[in-house]
């Protein structure tokens, strides 16, 4: 039986990867094609801090979150533009988005 699943970094999802993230506070879109999360900082200053770490990792992987900072919030939207859904690098921007936060 030879392996067909798509090994590429864009390609769907084994749901069983996402269980992890979901023990961490990430939550499924409605729209089921992107991961959420909202991290609360000490203060301005940890949130963007917070947001220049992520932003290394994301060009490292070059695969970039949607966001907002309003004080010492970031809300996060993962999701592959490329291919309109959740991808691999989505769940691998999520770990570091969490180590980044200290989880
Ligand atoms: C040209 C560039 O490599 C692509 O547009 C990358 C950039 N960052 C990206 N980020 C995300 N979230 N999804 C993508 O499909 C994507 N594609």
């Amino acid at each position: 039986m030879t392996d067909k699943t798509d090994k590429s970094e864009k390609s769907a999802l084994d749901r069983s990867t996402l269980l992890p993230l979901f023990g961490t506070g990430w939550k499924m879109a409605e729209s089921k094609d992107a991961l959420e999360k909202t991290f609360l900082f000490k203060d301005f200053k940890q949130a963007f801090a917070f947001m220049t770490k992520v932003a290394d990792d994301a060009e490292a992987l070059n695969h970039h979150p949607e966001w907002s900072n309003v004080y010492r919030t970031v809300k996060v939207r993962l999701t592959t533009h490329d291919t309109g859904g959740l991808t691999k690098l989505d769940v691998d921007l999520a770990r570091r988005m969490d180590t980044a936060a200290g989880y």
